[in-house]
């Protein structure tokens, strides 16, 4: 059965989310897991972008092993320098080079010529491909570029040494039909182009990504590309589990097989939507929470008759199995360790120590600890750095009364160790616990967007918060859980400050070695 390559560019095209901004431990985590789930190829970055994003390049090159990894470069030889230092100690160096292609996209950003454009794109592979073995071209804005050209331009690129050729729908623009057309054109018109995997890329800006995505492969793309739970610039990219559960439901028609484990789609869902804050709509198609739920008295009656009646996939299928009672407030150490290696993780004896001190906390306070309420445990102790310092909510207390003003007093612990302890008024609780905490982390914050939802059911479920702010000018998002939503709001507030903080050391440090 023809074999296609899924690629997975949440850490890159993702992370352009408006809003979302992971740290490198963060990234690393979900690299490992897209290890995990089977994708292909990894782009883990941009490296040229910022010391951050060359510094979660280098680290997923050097951890992961089993999936490509490679990171983004313009058509310039800074840009691909950058990228060879990241990635030189990847198992199977990997670039991603790219450059527009569409009348609008060359007259108007990149004021050059189709002339130059086409020089620029054959001296960058050329380039590259003095020391990367595999190196991809992507034509950005391809739906929107005159095919002519297109063809033409891919043919050069083909000829100086691409090993894969990525055709974009940049804006989400074409429709299925036009997609796949280029496809089919493309195949059929550039010389070479059977030496070279064929990539398709889609953007949902008109809802047609999983479509078109689907297009291309009928049509003969080898490889897609997307993110997991559609996250990505604007409207997003194609959501890769959405193609994956396709092929696989579909198999007779597309007659394609991927690498992916399906399995493993609702753990990395859960891990992509948890570490960059991003929800996942309810009605969304695989991973949404209404994906399995059977609402009305019809579909009821014929799921009990028989489930193939409504249900075209089953939650196990996913790795969703139906929420299980994992542990109790009784469970020792050892069933702890064994559920968490059971679904993943790999901590060290101090970090799954802490893990354990934190559950048996929550075990005290929450009847049921299911296994929404371990992941976000293990992965708060996986991603936990303790290098730099940050403040620490130590302690928050709100007095609210509907005759009385909010008050919040606030203590924690300062990046210089000081304990600071604050008490403001606002218009409502959270209001009240905001401007408490900027009295104590001293900046300038604005919040951008504020949100509270539960993980897990019933009423003794976790709160998570997510917070969006300006802090000190830069643009942050913090997250962080805990069983009340005014603690869980203290702290997905000092998170988002703290990720600040751990950005202006890390400059501190760029600057000074
Ligand atoms: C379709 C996509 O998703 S493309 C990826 C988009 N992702 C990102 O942009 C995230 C990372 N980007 C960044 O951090 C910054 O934009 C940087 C570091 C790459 C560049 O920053 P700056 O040097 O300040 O340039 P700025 O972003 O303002 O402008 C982009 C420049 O790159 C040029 N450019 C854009 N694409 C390309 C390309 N593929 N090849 C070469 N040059 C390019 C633009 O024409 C512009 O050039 P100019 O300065 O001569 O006008
Ligand atoms: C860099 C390219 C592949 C891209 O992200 C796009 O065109 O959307």
């Amino acid at each position: 059965m023809r074999k296609v390559d899924i690629f997975d560019t949440t850490l890159r095209d993702g992370e352009q989310s408006a809003g979302i901004n992971l740290n490198t431990a963060e990234k690393i985590e979900i690299a490992r897991q897209l290890e995990r789930l089977g994708v292909t190829i990894i782009e883990s970055g941009f490296p040229a972008a910022s010391p951050g994003d060359f510094d979660a390049v280098k680290r997923i090159a050097g951890t992961v092993k089993n999936s490509i990894v490679t990171g983004l470069a313009r058509s310039v030889k800074s840009d691909i320098d950058r990228s060879w230092e990241a990635l030189r100690g990847a198992e199977q160096p990997h670039i991603h080079i790219f450059l527009a292609t569409s009348p609008i996209h060359m007259e108007h950003k990149l004021m050059k010529t189709p002339d130059q454009v086409v020089e620029a794109a054959v001296e960058s592979v050329k380039y590259a491909r003095r020391f990367f073995p595999l190196v991809q071209w992507s034509a950005e804005d391809a739906s929107r570029s005159d095919l002519e050209f297109l063809a033409h331009i891919i043919g050069k690129v083909v000829e100086a040494g691409a090993t894969t050729v990525n055709i974009p729908d940049t804006v989400g623009y074409a429709t299925p039909q036009e997609y796949g057309d280029m496809f089919r054109y493309l195949k059929e018109n550039v010389k070479g182009i059977d030496k070279v995997k064929l990539s398709a890329h889609c953007h949902n800006d008109l809802g047609m990504a999983t479509a078109n995505t689907l297009a291309a492969i009928e049509n003969g793309a080898d490889q897609v590309e997307g993110t997991i739970n559609g996250i990505g610039e604007r409207a997003g990219n194609v959501a890769l589990e959405e193609i994956a559960v396709a092929l696989h439901i579909r198999k007779p028609v597309y007659g394609v097989e991927t690498t992916i484990n399906l399995h493993e789609i609702k753990r990395t869902s859960q891990l992509v939507s948890q570490l960059t804050g991003s929800l996942i709509q309810p009605n969304k198609a695989v991973v949404g929470k209404n994906a399995f739920a059977h609402e009305s008295g019809i579909h009821q009656d014929g799921m009990l008759k028989n489930p193939l009646t409504y249900e075209i996939i089953t939650p196990e299928l996913i790795g969703d199995a139906a929420t299980e009672l994992v542990l109790g407030k009784h469970s020792g150490r050892h069933a702890f360790k064994d559920r968490a290696i059971k679904m993943g993780f790999d901590l060290s004896e101090e970090k799954l120590n802490n893990a354990f001190i934190e559950f048996k906390k929550l075990a005290d306070r929450k009847k049921a600890i299911v296994e929404e309420d371990l992941m976000v445990l293990l992965t708060d102790q996986q991603i936990h750095d303790e290098d730099v310092p940050v403040y620490e909510l130590a302690s928050v207390q709100v007095q609210y009364g509907t005759a009385h003003i909010p008050t919040a007093t606030v203590t924690a612990h300062a990046p210089n160790g000081d304990l600071i302890s604050e008490a403001a008024t606002g218009a409502g609780s959270v209001e009240a616990i905001f401007n408490t905490l900027e009295r104590v982390v001293k900046g300038k914050v604005h919040i951008l967007d504020y949100r509270v939802t539960s993980i897990g059911k019933g009423r003794d479920a976790l709160g998570e918060a997510v917070i969006n702010m300006s802090y000190d000018g830069e643009t942050v998002t913090g997250r962080d859980v805990a069983q009340d939503v005014l603690e869980a709001t203290a702290k997905a507030y000092l998170n988002a400050v703290n990720r600040q903080v751990v950005k202006a050391e890390a400059k501190v440090k760029v600057t000074a070695g």
